[in-house]
C-alpha cells in the first residue's frame, strides 16, 4: 500500500509570499507541493510556469513538487519543468497527441509520470498505459479553478481505478484533486485514494497545521 500523501495546491496560496507559504504548509505537515500549471488554452485560467518551480527550489524547498500540467500541447514544456526541479509531472490525455510517448518523455527526463482524468474522461484511457505510470490523478472538479465542490460520482470512479491498480500489482499512486476537505477526505480515502490534493481547504484556513492534522487523522482512521 502506498503511504498517505497530503499535497497542498499552491493555487490557493498567497502568490505575493509564495516561498513563505510553501515553507509554512510543509512545516505544518504537508508531504508534497501540488503545482497547478494552467495555460488559458487547455483550461480557462493562467497561472505559473517552470521559472516559479525553479524559484521554489532555489528558495530551499526540498519536498517533492507534484506538477499538474493543464497545458496543451504538453510535450514541449516537459523538459523545462524537469530542469526546474519537478519531481512528478502529470498531464491530461486530451492535451497530448501521443499519451504513451509523453509518459516516456517525462520519465526520460528523470521525473515520475502521472495521467490526469477529468470528471467525464472514461477510465478506459488507462487500459494500455497504466503499468507505465507512477500515478493516476482523478479530477473531482473540472480543471481550471480552485475552490469548487467535489463531484460525488468521482467516488465510484476512484473505486474502479483502485481495482485496476490493485490488479496491476504495480506501486502506482492514486491521487485525487478538487474539493477535498477535512470533512470529506475519509470517504475519499475509503474509495481508494492515497494521495490528496487540497488547495482552498488548507490555504484558506487560519491554522495550516490544524487542517492538515485533521485530514491526516481522518485518512489514517480509514487507511491505518
Ligand atoms: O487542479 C486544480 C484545479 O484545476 C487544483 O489542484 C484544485 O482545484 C485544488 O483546489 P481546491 O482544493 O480548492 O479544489
Ligand atoms: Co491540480
Amino acid at each position: 500500500m502506498q503511504s498517505t500523501v497530503i499535497a497542498p495546491s499552491i493555487l490557493s496560496a498567497n502568490f505575493a509570499r509564495l516561498g513563505e507559504e510553501v515553507d509554512n504548509v510543509l512545516k505544518a505537515g504537508a508531504d508534497w507541493v501540488h503545482f497547478d500549471v494552467m495555460d488559458n488554452h487547455y483550461v480557462p485560467n493562467l497561472t505559473i510556469g517552470p521559472m516559479v518551480c525553479e524559484a521554489l527550489r532555489k528558495h530551499g524547498v526540498t519536498a517533492p513538487i507534484d506538477v499538474h500540467l493543464m497545458v496543451e500541447p504538453v510535450d514541449r514544456i516537459v523538459p523545462d519543468f524537469a530542469k526546474a526541479g519537478a519531481s512528478l509531472i502529470s498531464f491530461h490525455p486530451e492535451a497530448s497527441a501521443h499519451v504513451h510517448r509523453t509518459v516516456q518523455l517525462i520519465k526520460s527526463h528523470g521525473c515520475q509520470a502521472g495521467l490526469v482524468l477529468n470528471p467525464a474522461t472514461p477510465i478506459e484511457v488507462l487500459d494500455w498505459v497504466l503499468e507505465d505510470l507512477d500515478m493516476v490523478l482523478l479530477m473531482s472538479v473540472n480543471p481550471g479553478f480552485g475552490g469548487q465542490s467535489f463531484i460525488p460520482s468521482t467516488l465510484e470512479k476512484l473505486r474502479r481505478v483502485r481495482q485496476m491498480i490493485d490488479r496491476s500489482g504495480k506501486p502506482i499512486r492514486l491521487e485525487i484533486d478538487g474539493g477535498v476537505k477535512a470533512d470529506n477526505i475519509a470517504e475519499i480515502a475509503a474509495a481508494g485514494a492515497d494521495t490528496f490534493v487540497a488547495g482552498s481547504a488548507i490555504f484558506n484556513a487560519s491554522d495550516y497545521a490544524e487542517v492538515i492534522g485533521s485530514m491526516k487523522a481522518a485518512v489514517s482512521a480509514v487507511r491505518g
